[in-house]
């Protein structure tokens, strides 16, 4: 490179491209494009089409339009605007780097297969170009290569591998928001509208948008009143879904509204204020998360594919669609998952006690595959997440990441009793309960059960 061309693209903007990392805050990307003195291109790409890219769902869509909005505010308060452009990753980020003239491209990490595939291939065609490309680590509190057995493999049972999390050097502090960006000179794009990510046909989002406000600032609120008002009892009441006892915070850490590393640091600094435990047993909650992805990193198609193959010989029996469609609309006859699964179509979430339970039901005791119900989810869910969505499906099928395939099997009407003493939470959501109204059980939850336990023979016999 002679000397002319190297001072060009020393000024040359940087491609800031944003992914699951839709935060100004404790953004290491833009800070790095920041500190580097240079114009900022800022750059989301809605890519539905490149190979092995999940497309989010419904519920999953309604949020990434408001992150998104939020993001353009505070990027437009920093003096940069977000680009906004559609297509297969690879091509998309090719064109927006010629178009703008940028000497690098940044970003934060993704763990998923198919993401680090197109990752790597972008990186090596702008190097190969010429071209600096950079990747940084914001949405883990480790990175998954960092974090292993005796034996150098990763772990697949929680326990120990989150004391190996907290016996490693600890996460990083946040880093301060830029004061400002330079922008870019412009390049073509779309409006995030253009990109239809709203239901309109009709608008079924009206019980999201009363349970949630997407979005960066309101993400940092709410761990704040979390942490102010709630996490001294966490430990205590988090496990009941009547009580309004847990943050809240998933669909905000599953966007990057907020990263894991300024949640654990503001939660170091209310353990002295509020009930330690209350603050350590929600971090270990964080470890939940990590798990889940260190776990997609090792097993890229956890959404598809069984962790323990042996399970893969499961006698899934022939899929009743009424059976099916009734745990879909939460009209099963059994109060305590269909109040979970009505919540989930309303408000685009469910407590995660109940998740266990819904789960649990649908393939222990309608037998229906794992993979339908993680479908489900993906689609209705707001914090629909690549990692912890099947990693928790695969958990509660017994095919997951646990010390061995154990055949767990929740009995709704139990934990109902156990976790809603009172019925609160199941009257919110099904208020004809206990009323003629209200259906029989569409299966006998014994009998299913045996069912389940000798289906699970077969796959013992095929270890
Ligand atoms: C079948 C099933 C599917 C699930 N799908 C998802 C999903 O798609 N996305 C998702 O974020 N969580 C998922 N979870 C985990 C959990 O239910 C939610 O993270 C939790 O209910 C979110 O509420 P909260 O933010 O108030 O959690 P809190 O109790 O306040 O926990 C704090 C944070 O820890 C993390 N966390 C807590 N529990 C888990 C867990 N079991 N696995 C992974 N992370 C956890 C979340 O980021 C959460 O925001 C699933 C659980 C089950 C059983």
């Amino acid at each position: 490179m002679n000397a002319a061309t190297r001072d060009d693209r020393e000024d040359a903007p940087v491609v800031l491209w944003f992914r699951d990392d839709l935060r100004v805050a404790d953004n290491p990307a833009l800070r790095a494009a920041a500190d580097s003195g240079r114009p900022v291109l800022c750059l989301y790409v809605w890519d539905v089409e490149s190979e092995g890219v999940r497309p989010p769902g419904g519920a999953a869509r309604w949020w990434l339009h408001h992150s998104l909005t939020a993001l353009a505010e505070e990027l437009d308060r920093l003096g940069a605007r977000l680009t906004v452009r559609r297509g297969p990753a690879e091509r998309v980020v090719a064109d927006v780097l010629r178009d703008s003239g940028a000497g690098a491209v940044f970003w934060n990490r993704r763990y998923g297969g198919a993401e680090r595939r197109i990752d790597e291939a972008i990186k090596t065609a702008a190097r190969d170009g010429g071209l600096e490309a950079a990747s940084f680590a914001a949405s883990l509190l480790f990175e998954p290569w960092t974090i292993r057995t005796g034996a150098g493999t990763p772990f697949s049972v929680y326990t120990p591998f989150w004391r190996a999390c907290l016996a490693a050097p600890p996460p990083r502090k946040p880093l301060p928001t830029p004061q400002e960006l330079t922008a870019a000179d412009p390049v073509d794009g779309e409006s995030i509208d253009d990109l239809g990510l709203l239901p309109t046909d009709p608008d079924w989002a009206g019980g999201l948008r009363e349970a949630w406000e997407p979005g960066e600032r309101s993400a940092r609120r709410r761990l704040a009143a979390f942490l102010d008002e709630d996490v001294a009892r966490y430990r205590d009441d988090r496990d009941a879904p009547g009580i309004d006892a847990t943050s809240r915070l998933s669909p905000h850490l599953r966007w990057g509204e907020l990263s894991p590393h300024q949640v654990w640091h503001a939660t170091a600094e209310a353990r002295d204020r509020a009930n330690a435990e209350g603050a350590s047993t929600f971090v270990s909650e964080l470890g939940w998360r990590e798990f889940a992805y260190h776990t997609l990193f090792a097993h890229p198609e956890l959404a598809t594919v069984n962790i323990h193959r042996e399970y893969d010989s499961f006698p899934w029996p022939r899929l009743h669609p009424a059976a099916l469609r009734a745990w879909h609309q939460g009209r099963t006859g059994i109060p305590l998952v269909d109040a979970g699964m009505r919540e989930l179509w309303t408000t685009g979430t469910m407590h995660n006690r109940v998740r266990m339970v819904v789960a649990s039901f649908l393939i222990k005791n309608l037998l229906i595959d794992w993979r339908r119900g993680e479908q489900w989810f993906w689609d209705t869910l707001v914090d629909a997440d690549p990692a912890s969505n099947p990693f928790n499906w695969q958990w509660v099928a017994g095919s997951g990441a646990d010390a061995a395939p154990y055949f767990r099997v929740f009995n709704p009407e139990l934990q109902r009793t156990k976790f809603d003493p009172h019925g609160d939470y199941v009257r919110r959501w099904v208020p004809e309960w206990d009323t003629a109204d209200y259906p029989e059980p569409i299966v006998d939850l014994a009998e299913t059960r045996r069912a389940a336990l000798a289906a699970f023979d077969e796959v013992k016999k095929a270890r």
